[in-house]
């Protein structure tokens, strides 16, 4: 049973204090800190395994089958998104969008996320009825309907095609300088870190190897010699060869 000793912050900070989680004997997370100010965009990278999601799901709470021990400080209100949209097939769009609200403009707040997600006139589909990168959108309106304090992402575009991934970034960056969740996005995806984020952190043998200040414009090219400059430093740490990567 994981025990949170910790408590809810009301700023949308999230402190992180002596973590341990680990499977069986195996400790992947052991004594692990972090701090995340509000309103700041974070990146987690690092290699497969390393305990990228054992660590988003510490957060999110929904870890309580796994061993561990530690202080964790979230936000009350909190969202995840995964790399499948985990939509009820039985339920229209609209009504997975406002699942978890309350109160009597349930419907009417659902309307305006579908909107700001590009899926107005949608909201009587099935879930089926969307392509990948829709349903992804369903998603994300449905983790920002409640205004999160905090966004916890897990590889949220992982399964889609490169040009559905590079609209949904997009997205992504729109709703953030609207609503300015704290955001933790889990991504093996180098570029897709320093596209996104204000700060990526590299997870490696359980800990933050490099913590990475991205200083940048909102507006970001791959071209920028500071975007490839910044994007070497993380391919060099997690040992990615120039050429492979
Ligand atoms: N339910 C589980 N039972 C046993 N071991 C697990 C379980 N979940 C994760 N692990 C192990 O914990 C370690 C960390 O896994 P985790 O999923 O957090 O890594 P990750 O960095 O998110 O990897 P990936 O990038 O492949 O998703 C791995 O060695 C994994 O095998």
């Amino acid at each position: 049973m994981a025990t949170n000793l910790g408590g809810l912050t009301a700023t949308g900070t999230v402190r992180v204090h002596r973590l341990v989680r680990g499977f069986g004997s195996r400790a992947v997370l052991d004594g692990f800190d972090l701090e995340i100010g509000a309103g700041e965009f974070v990146a987690l990278l690092g290699r497969s395994g390393s305990g990228k999601s054992t660590l988003l799901r510490a957060l999110a709470g929904l870890d309580s089958d796994v061993d561990g021990s530690g202080v964790i400080e979230v936000p009350e209100k909190s969202s995840v998104v995964f790399q499948d949209a985990r939509l009820l097939p039985w339920q229209r769009v609209l009504d997975n969008v406002v699942l978890g609200l309350r109160g009597s403009n349930a419907h009417e707040r659902g309307r305006a996320a579908l909107a700001e997600v590009g899926l107005a006139g949608r909201e009587n589909a099935w879930p089926n009825e969307l392509s990948g990168g829709e349903q992804q959108r369903v998603a994300l309106a449905r983790a920002l309907v409640s205004e999160p304090e905090l966004l916890l992402a897990d590889e949220p575009f992982g399964a889609l095609d490169a040009l559905t991934r590079l609209r949904m970034h997009d997205l992504l960056r729109e709703l953030y300088a609207r609503h300015r969740p704290t955001v933790l996005l889990v991504t093996h995806d180098v570029d897709e870190a320093v596209t996104l984020a204000d700060r990526v952190l590299l997870l490696d043998s359980g800990r933050i190897a490099v913590d990475l200040t991205i200083d940048l414009p909102a507006q970001r090219s791959h071209r920028q010699p500071q975007f490839l400059a910044y994007r070497e430093t993380l391919l060099r740490a997690l040992g990615v060869n120039h050429s492979e990567g």
